[in-house]
């Protein structure tokens, strides 16, 4: 069991609530309504902007080589993944600046600013744990979308959203983002600063959850105006 499995474990109705989340399975069925998928999305934008402040974060607090390396690879997984947003957006008449210039919703703040608050308040562990539901969460989500491979979802209506998470590229970010918290806690963690790192890892996967929530949330009030 590696160390993000055993967060995993300790964590398990947080973890579940994230990644079985009705937003989730509605994208699996594509029973999803677009209202909601949009709204999240555009949100989404404006959150990978501050969580590539959070990775930059960590490459600022990385002690070696390889952790600061690492930092840098998935700083880039973030800001490639953007494009995804960027590409949908331009479909829907929406540029760049104008998604830039929505607000940010609170849950999306809640979240951001937790990461961020817990790399600058903690250490490098507390900052990775806090970061981990983020990659490894999304890669573990695109790959249960996608049993059998992106090309069996061919007219389904999330399948770019599926495949990108469920790629190659989004997938290997995640091993190595595995890899770092393993090299991490081989450094030593006790049975007390395992409790508070659970707490820290259980926070964030519930931040997660309350962000798909409020993209159903969004998608609701935006069918009603
Ligand atoms: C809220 C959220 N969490 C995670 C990811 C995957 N980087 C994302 N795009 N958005």
């Amino acid at each position: 069991m590696d160390f993000f499995d055993r967060l995993k474990a300790a964590a398990h109705d947080d973890w579940q609530s994230y990644v079985d989340h009705e937003f989730v399975r509605g994208m699996g069925d594509g029973t999803l309504p677009h209202e909601a998928f949009k709204a999240y999305l555009v949100q989404d934008y404006l959150f990978l902007i501050h969580f590539s402040r959070a990775w930059a974060l960590a490459a600022y607090k990385a002690r070696t080589l390889q952790d600061l390396k690492a930092a840098q690879d998935t700083l880039s997984a973030i800001l490639n993944e953007m494009n995804l947003h960027l590409r949908l957006c331009e479909r829907w008449g929406l540029s760049a600046e104008a998604v830039e210039a929505e607000e940010e919703h609170p849950a999306n703040v809640a979240y951001t600013r937790y990461v961020l608050d817990c790399g600058m308040s903690g250490d490098l562990l507390d900052l990775h744990v806090a970061l981990s539901p983020c990659v490894i969460g999304y890669a573990e989500i695109g790959k249960a979308l996608a049993p059998n491979g992106v090309e069996a979802l061919a007219d389904h209506p999330y399948r770019e959203w599926i495949g990108e998470y469920a790629g190659e590229g989004f997938q290997s970010a995640a091993t190595a983002a595995r890899a770092t918290l393993d090299r991490l806690a081989q450094r030593g963690v006790s049975e007390e600063r395992f409790t508070e790192l659970v707490k820290i890892f259980g926070m964030a996967s519930r931040l997660e959850a309350a962000f798909w929530q409020m993209g159903l949330d969004l998608g609701a009030q935006a069918k009603v105006a």
